[in-house]
């Protein structure tokens, strides 16, 4: 029997982010392998027009729960979702509900964070610092609580090449950001973001890493821990490979691959792509939870969930095989054929985003104008080539992370829970991994079926027809031009006539002797 999911058993634990990515496969592995467990709380807020009800309700009828349903058919009432949003003080959230989860909770999972990389300074702060200072305070109210799990991120301290797992301090502390927030105007906010922010490329980064010193700073007696994931990308293993649903990270950018928007990259083809399966993320952090809990180490011990340093793959080769996989399992209606470059410096990538990314698109736009159509693309082009600028700083440089602590918690498990909490990330295969991740992508974030792939073959083969058409008339359209224009030109016409002639005739003569 696996200790970790004996420990789990009868247990009430609090997860803040529960809808997000990383949340709802951390519920789903929690529920599996111990459906013993008591209670999950979840800190949710009404959005989109749905209700708590209906917002658990979609994901518990997701494919993602179908197999916990089948090991515990009562899943949906143990998942007790709570009024609350992070944003407000006292998270807004009842004094009934507030009452139970202090008396109740036995650990939190804290996931819930802005992770968006354009943040204003304000809003992330709000979530990503005050969000977890008044968490700590909650959980310091908690008679039961056994351990406190912070998820932060691996590129918290990106300003840095080489990163240990300790906390590195701020040169402004964190809670006189926090105070500065309340009372500084928007304008001045906007001036000071870049001095604060320093050498990080966002405010995304710089508030996870106050947030790590928050939780130092703050933690009083609690048993507190801190996973750092790297770039978190599709299910591994579990429940089943390739599942993913949002656009954050290297999804978004398949996506753009697969569907011929997104020609060529600037990146650095041999630097580390340091992604990690979202289900190795989950296990480390339930084992940490274990840990955290039973063993009660001194200090605040933080873990690195990344692959770089342990079983490294590099863009280049995630893009071969990005590739190599669209082409076998193409994505439906793409706009041109995939065929994506990694440029090198700012010249060609400039280049290539007027040639190869806007041309295209404005070229479409005046189809759709002339076909009574609202032109869209030239936007839409330049919303992806923000967003692609914005991801530059990751695919252009290296980190090494260290993973004693991550390697330490490995080896202190019984070979049981290595197999059912699997982070070992040596055993990961980089091609399937990937090749899984693109049909996951097709199939749970754009929900295509796979009985359509003919279909989607058929129309790649009508897209490289236009494009030959299009390259022929192009190049027609220019040698008119130049033959009518200029005398250099149809000099050159005539020299490569009149050598191709010669050429002809000379073949046809040694055949006329031979015989
Ligand atoms: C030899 C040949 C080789 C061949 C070569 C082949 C080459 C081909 C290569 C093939 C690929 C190989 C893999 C390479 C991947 C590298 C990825 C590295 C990422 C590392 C990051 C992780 C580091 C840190 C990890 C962490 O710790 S944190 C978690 C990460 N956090 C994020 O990833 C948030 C990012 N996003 C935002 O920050 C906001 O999205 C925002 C951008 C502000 C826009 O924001 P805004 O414009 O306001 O609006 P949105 O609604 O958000 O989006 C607006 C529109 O963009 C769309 N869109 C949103 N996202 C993405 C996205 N990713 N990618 C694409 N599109 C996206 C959205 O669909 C919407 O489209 P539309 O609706 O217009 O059609
Ligand atoms: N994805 C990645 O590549 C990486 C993620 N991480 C970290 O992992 C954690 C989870 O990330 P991920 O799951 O990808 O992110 P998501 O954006 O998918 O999820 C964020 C979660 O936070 C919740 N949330 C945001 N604002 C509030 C609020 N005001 N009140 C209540 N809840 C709120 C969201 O709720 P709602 O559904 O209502 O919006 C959602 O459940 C984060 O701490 C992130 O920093 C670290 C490294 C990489």
């Amino acid at each position: 029997m696996s200790m970790i999911a004996a420990f789990y058993s009868n247990k009430s634990v609090l997860i803040t982010g529960a809808t997000g990515f990383l949340g709802k496969v951390l519920m789903e592995k929690l529920f599996r392998t111990s459906p013993q467990l008591k209670v999950i709380y979840i800190l949710v807020r009404p959005k989109s027009g749905q209700t708590l009800q209906e917002r658990v309700f979609q994901i518990l009828n997701s494919k993602l729960f179908e197999k916990v349903k089948e090991v515990c058919p009562n899943v949906h009432e143990k998942i007790r979702p709570i009024s609350a949003d992070l944003n407000q003080r006292d998270f807004a959230i009842s004094k009934e509900d507030m009452q139970e989860l202090l008396s109740c909770t036995n650990i939190i999972f804290h996931c819930a964070a802005t992770v968006r990389f354009d943040a204003h300074l304000r809003e992330a702060v709000q979530l990503n610092v005050t969000a977890t200072q008044q968490l700590l305070l909650m959980a310091s109210q908690m008679p039961k609580l056994e351990a406190f799990i912070h998820i932060s991120t691996a590129f918290s301290n990106c300003n840095l090449s080489h990163i240990d797992e300790v906390i590195y301090p701020c040169p402004v502390e964190p809670r006189k950001i926090i105070d500065s927030m309340e009372w500084l105007d928007d304008s001045i906010i906007d001036e000071i973001t870049p001095k604060l922010i320093g050498d990080r490329p966002n405010t995304y980064t710089y508030t996870k890493a106050l947030g790590e010193v928050v939780v130092q700073q703050e933690s009083r007696n609690l048993n507190v821990a801190i996973v750092r994931p790297s770039i978190v990308g599709a299910t591994w293993q579990e429940p089943f490979p390739g599942w993913v649903d949002n656009l954050n990270g290297p999804s978004g950018l398949i996506i753009a691959t697969g569907k011929g928007f997104l020609r060529s990259i600037k990146a650095t083809p041999m630097a580390v792509a340091d992604v990690i399966p979202v289900d190795t993320v989950v296990n480390l952090t339930i084992a940490v939870g274990w840990y955290t809990a039973v063993h009660r180490p001194k200090s605040t011990l933080i873990y690195h969930s990344t692959s770089g340093n342990l079983n490294p793959c590099n863009w280049h080769k995630m893009g071969l095989q990005v590739l190599a996989t669209i082409e076998k399992i193409p994505f439906e209606s793409a706009f041109r054929r995939p065929n994506a470059d990694f440029t090198t410096n700012n010249f060609t990538t400039q280049y290539w985003n007027a040639v190869s990314h806007r041309a295209p698109a404005i070229i479409y736009d005046f189809y759709l104008r002339l076909t009574g159509r609202k032109p869209r693309m030239l936007k839409l082009m330049n919303r992806l080539l923000r967003t692609i600028s914005m991801l530059e700083y990751f695919i252009n440089h290296s980190w090494e992370w260290s993973t004693n602590n991550t390697e330490m918690l490995l080896s202190e498990l019984s070979p049981e829970d290595q197999r059912v909490f699997n982070f070992d990330v040596r055993q990961l295969n980089w091609l399937e991994y990937i090749e899984n991740y693109v049909l996951g992508v097709k199939k749970y974030l754009l929900k295509e079926d796979l009985a359509g792939i003919p279909k989607a073959k058929q129309h790649l083969k009508r897209l490289r027809n236009i494009h030959y058409l299009f390259n022929t008339a192009l190049f027609l359209i220019i040698w008119r031009l130049l033959i009518a224009r200029s005398q250099m030109a149809r000099n050159i016409w005539f020299f490569i006539v009149s050598f191709c002639y010669k050429f002809i005739s000379y073949f046809r003569a040694s055949s006329t002797l031979k015989v």
